[in-house]
């Protein structure tokens, strides 16, 4: 029996995070395969008059931001993003997020924390009661990686360096990621914390704190959820 999904769901959840993006506006746009799908609608509505400038978080949202016909600026030319939509690899109930999968969370956290409000966008699949099934990608540096590695290793992790095409994939910064398998991550806070003091790490995926508004599409109906902290 083949199993269709009846409803995209990334679809669903990242058109309806565009209805929060007003004219005038500075988005951040983050990235991936549920963002991709923002990006086209945030092109239509570009096309229908909507004014917004886009800083993207990675160079294939920039690509296809482009291509989308979406008007971009940087951080040379800003000082706030008004608001940022971005996707995760997964979300727990404080939502708190695990993210990095396609490589982009450097620039992804830079992004999402300038913004004044950052939206995040997933189907169902995402959602989890605790972070750390999903390996937890970390950017560090390609000078001594070995070690970075082993470090990681005595913090509880089992580092793999990641590979693209059978090379070692090398991020948008010019890093490396190790997809780092830690059983249940407990207290996300404070594993970031313990990686970030480790020599040779740039930064980690877990987003701890940082969501202000979740949308996730589970059999093609929208959830939004605000976080009250
Ligand atoms: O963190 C990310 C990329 O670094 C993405 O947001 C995350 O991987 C989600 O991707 P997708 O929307 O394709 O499931």
């Amino acid at each position: 029996m083949i199993l269709v999904e009846q409803f995209n769901n990334k679809k669903l959840a990242a058109e309806a995070a565009v209805t929060y993006i007003k004219s005038g506006m500075t988005v951040g746009l983050g990235s991936g395969s549920t963002v991709n799908w923002m990006l086209k609608k945030i092109g239509e509505l570009v096309q229908d008059g909507l004014t917004i400038k886009g800083i993207p978080s990675s160079i294939k949202t920039e690509t296809l931001a482009r291509e989308y016909g979406i008007p971009l600026t940087d951080f040379s030319n800003v000082t706030t993003i008004d608001l940022a939509i971005d996707g995760a690899d997964e979300i727990d109930d404080q939502l708190n997020l695990l993210k990095g999968g396609g490589g982009s969370l450097v620039r992804e956290k830079i992004v999402d924390a300038m913004a004044s409000e950052l939206i995040i966008i997933a189907d169902q699949s995402k959602i989890v009661s605790q972070l750390g099934a999903f390996s937890l990608p970390v950017e560090i540096v390609p000078f001594g990686f070995e070690l970075t590695a082993r470090n990681i290793a005595e913090l509880g992790g089992v580092p793999t360096l990641r590979k693209k095409d059978n090379r070692v994939f090398v991020s948008d910064n010019g890093n490396y990621i190790l997809d780092c398998k830690f059983d249940n991550i407990q207290n996300p806070k404070r594993l970031h914390e313990k990686l970030k003091l480790l020599v040779g790490v740039v930064e980690t995926g877990l987003f701890v704190g940082m969501t202000d508004k979740l949308i996730v599409a589970r059999n093609g109906k929208i959830e939004t959820l605000v976080n009250t902290r």
